[in-house]
């Protein structure tokens, strides 16, 4: 039996945006709804169906076992892919681009995406794959010390961090609007990117290798579908921070190993490749940072504020081991003050907003139902251990309407 695997409760998801507008002869119509005049045929004599429902999103319960019978028993495709093989695959792919000389570069933020993909360019290629990692100021506690740690000292990656602190911080100064941050953040992160392309170019013509042909971008599957599919509404939400945007005269060739993978695919590759559980597992983390979760003007003190917060919240959800339960979660500062009193003293402290989701597309998400005991902690840790912070609130809102980040 072809479905004997699917649950009774089958339910599947219909999109109305997309819609089929004819079928072939032969063919008559089982079943329609108000707005599909074809949501189901079959065949006059054959044994042929045709049902319209999207199996690949969550919402359609089996999906992916319907998939599976389609592929597999009715198709019958043979399952010979497999990630380890799809590494050696992909080295002597990108040998076979790169050539025995040229050089790559590649901005490197210690997250799964470019660190998975800069480890198979190190395999590949190895101390010719130049790695960039900016430090912009707005980074988490620790962040990139961690990265250092696990990318140059365990895994051998040609990384150089940027410290561009000061100057990122500098031309953020006095800017509150959301859009304005985002547009900063992502122009200076190119400009000291390219500066630092720049220096490594020189060095190669110095000692004689050839410049800097390729660059190398963590791209993943649902990027290369939205990018074909829709570059409408979706791009303008938020100005996205990446290395997209880098000037034409830079003129470098792309690769990107990872653009037939999703994210689960590019952790389990991350996982074969050695990295540890902390990095292959860590919470998306918007390019702009902690500027984008610190509402108001970004200045150093407020950066030590959030970042602190920061740090307990995450450390707290980690001992609770909750962290895999959440899609992302992060500690907010909020630009307001409130009355408190810290021993015998009125204070008038700022407020930390936490936010934590659930989600597994991240187009919509809820709020993580933490239990209040966990909150209880993470909250007076926060207001006993963060100076300049008297109180904690959490978001219960989920998407839509609010969005996962604040800004
Ligand atoms: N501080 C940084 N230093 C170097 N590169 C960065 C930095 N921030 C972002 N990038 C680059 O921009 C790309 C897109 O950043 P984004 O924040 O959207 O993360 P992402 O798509 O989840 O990827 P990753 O998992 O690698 O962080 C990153 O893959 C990386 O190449």
């Amino acid at each position: 039996m072809l479905f004997e695997e699917l649950s009774n409760e089958s339910k599947v998801w219909m999109s109305h945006g997309d819609q089929v507008t004819a079928i072939p002869s032969g063919f008559r119509v089982i079943a329609t709804t108000d707005t599909a005049p074809f949501a189901a045929t079959r065949h006059e004599e054959k044994p042929l169906f045709g049902i319209q429902f999207h199996p690949e999103v969550t919402h359609s319960i089996d999906g992916k076992q319907i998939l599976k019978n389609f592929v597999i028993k009715i198709c019958q495709a043979s399952q010979k892919w497999t990630m380890s093989e799809f590494i050696g695959k992909e080295i002597n792919r990108i040998r076979s681009i790169v050539g025995d000389k040229n050089q790559v570069i590649g901005a490197v933020s210690g997250g799964v995406d470019s660190s998975v993909a800069a480890k198979l360019m190190h395999l590949a290629i190895g101390d010719r794959f130049h790695g960039i990692l900016v430090d912009n100021g707005v980074m988490r506690h620790l962040e990139c010390e961690q990265a250092k740690q696990m990318l140059v000292d365990k895994m051998g990656i040609n990384l150089k961090i940027a410290n561009a602190s000061d100057r990122f911080l500098s031309n953020l100064a006095g800017i509150t609007e959301p859009e304005k941050k985002r547009k900063i953040i992502g122009n200076t992160f190119i400009d000291v990117f390219e500066e630092e392309a720049k220096a490594i170019d020189d060095a190669c013509a110095a000692s004689g290798t050839p410049p800097i042909e390729f660059l190398l971008q963590g791209t993943l599957y649902p990027d290369v579908i939205e990018s074909i599919s829709f570059k409408g509404p979706s791009a303008t939400i938020k100005t996205h921070h990446n290395v997209g945007g880098l000037k034409e005269n830079m003129k470098l060739k792309l690769i990107e190993p990872l653009r037939e993978l999703f994210k689960d695919e590019v952790r389990e590759l991350g996982r074969l490749l050695g990295m540890d559980d902390d990095l292959v597992w860590r919470h998306p983390f918007p390019g702009p940072g902690i500027a984008i979760r610190i509402l108001g003007e970004v200045t150093k003190e407020q950066v030590a504020i959030a970042r602190k917060a920061d740090y307990i919240y995450i450390e707290e959800i980690k001992k609770a081991g909750l962290y895999r339960q959440i899609a992302q979660a992060y500690a907010a500062l909020l630009p307001v003050k409130a009355v408190g009193v810290k021993g015998d003293k009125r204070t008038y402290e700022q407020m930390i907003c936490l936010r934590a989701v659930e989600t597994s597309d991240f187009m919509t998400a809820d709020w993580f139902p933490f239990p209040y005991d966990v909150l209880k902690r993470i909250s007076s840790r926060i207001c006993n251990e963060v100076e300049g912070v008297n109180r904690v609130v959490y978001d219960v809102s989920s998407k839509p309407p609010a969005t996962i980040e604040l800004e």
